[in-house]
């Protein structure tokens, strides 16, 4: 593992320097890698590792997604099956339905979880919620995760662009004393820039509090409340969007993504400089004590509670539908819609 200083603090990492493909390919060269779910991470790895010349099959249900895994290139009776199929052929099972559906599949999936095969997870949450879940795996498989930081389409896009997101892995349990070497190879494979080593539960604690913070949470609410302030003293629904949304993606964050926050300040005016360095600490004091909260509900098991039995729901789907459409039809998501479709790219 590479030693790398983060700020000084040094944490070992897997790079593919060290780790080539070529390394990974000849460790999973005799697994059959079982894909099973192929929602928003399954056709992103599949796909990925695919591609990166692994052995790969995709176990899914008949109906929608079935089809986009055939219209994806996958072959049914060859390359994709019925799950049960799919779980019996594989020897490194990729458990990847959403959280919630992983538990009514785990019975399923621990009969065919013979001795040797590996338990692989894209997330800490199943094991770690183990009372909630259910799910225990047999003491003489191997379990470990990687966890892909990001949208597995966005895992996908990158891949295809030459680029690697980031990935977390963590080993659970190694019952054939290859655990770490199947993990890191699987890491690889799905198309890691590069990896960092957790647990799976500082990775479930850190990703649930990441999607309800800043990520997608904090984001979404801290633009609600600019834009509202926006409108309320008069301006256009063009100007409350361009002056909180469309420029912080189109012009901005790129300029974080590339050399952090400094150099995008440095990019803007002094007048905006000023303004940002006088106004960015009154936002962390005002958002720390949420951000506590949410990290200690977390911690108490309260938001994987809600996430199990709200998704567990048979109209979850719906339920979930509605409230995104709440989110596109309100005035600012409509208006972003306009924004977006006059960007120059688009015509
Ligand atoms: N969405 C993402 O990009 C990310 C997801 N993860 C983790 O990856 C795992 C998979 O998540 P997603 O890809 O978002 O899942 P998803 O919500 O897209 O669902 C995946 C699949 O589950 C199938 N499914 C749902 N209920 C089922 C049932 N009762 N029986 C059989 N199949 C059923 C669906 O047909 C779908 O193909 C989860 O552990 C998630 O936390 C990790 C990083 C990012
Ligand atoms: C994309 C990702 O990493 C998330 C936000 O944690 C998720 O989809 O669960
Ligand atoms: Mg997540
Ligand atoms: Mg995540």
């Amino acid at each position: 593992m590479a030693k790398i200083n983060f700020g000084g603090v040094e944490e070992e990492v897997v790079t593919r320097e060290e780790f080539p493909l070529e390394k990974a390919r000849e460790i999973l060269k005799d697994e059959v890698i079982a894909v099973i779910g192929y929602g928003v991470q399954g056709p992103g790895q599949s796909l990925n590792m695919r591609d990166n010349g692994f052995n790969v099959i995709v176990g899914q249900r008949k109906g929608k997604t079935y089809d986009k895994a055939v219209r994806d290139g996958w072959v049914p009776g060859e390359t994709l099956f019925e799950i049960e199929e799919a779980l019996e052929k594989g020897t490194i099972i990729c458990f990847l339905l959403s959280d919630a559906a992983q538990i009514e599949l785990w019975p399923t999936v621990k009969s065919h979880l013979t001795a040797g095969k590996a338990l692989y997870f894209s997330h800490g949450f199943g094991v770690t919620y183990k009372e909630q879940t259910g799910i225990v795996p047999p003491a003489d498989v191997d379990v470990f995760l990687v966890a892909p930081k990001g949208s597995g389409t966005s895992l996908r896009r990158m891949f295809v662009e030459g680029k690697g997101l980031n990935s977390s892995f963590a080993i659970y349990q190694d019952a054939t004393g290859n655990a770490r070497q199947r993990a890191i190879a699987m890491g690889i494979g799905v198309g890691s820039g590069y990896l960092f080593e957790t647990n799976f539960y500082k990775e479930v604690t850190s990703d649930l509090t990441g999607e309800r913070g800043t990520l997608m949470g904090a984001i979404q609410g801290i633009f609600a409340a600019q834009y509202d302030v926006l409108r309320a003293n008069g301006h256009s629904p063009s100007e409350a969007f361009n002056e909180t949304v469309e420029e912080l993606t189109q012009s901005l964050m790129p300029l974080v993504a590339e050399n952090g926050m400094d150099w995008m300040y440095a990019n803007c005016s002094t007048t905006a400089q000023r303004g940002a360095l006088d106004w960015w600490k009154p936002f962390r004091d005002a958002t720390k004590p949420v951000f506590e909260q949410l990290y200690n509900s977390v911690k108490a098991g309260e938001q994987a509670n809600i996430s199990i039995t709200r998704n567990s729901q048979p109209d979850y789907r719906e339920k979930l539908e509605e409230e995104l459409k709440e989110l596109r039809e309100s005035e600012m998501w409509r208006a972003g819609t306009a924004v977006r479709s006059l960007r120059p790219e688009r015509n």
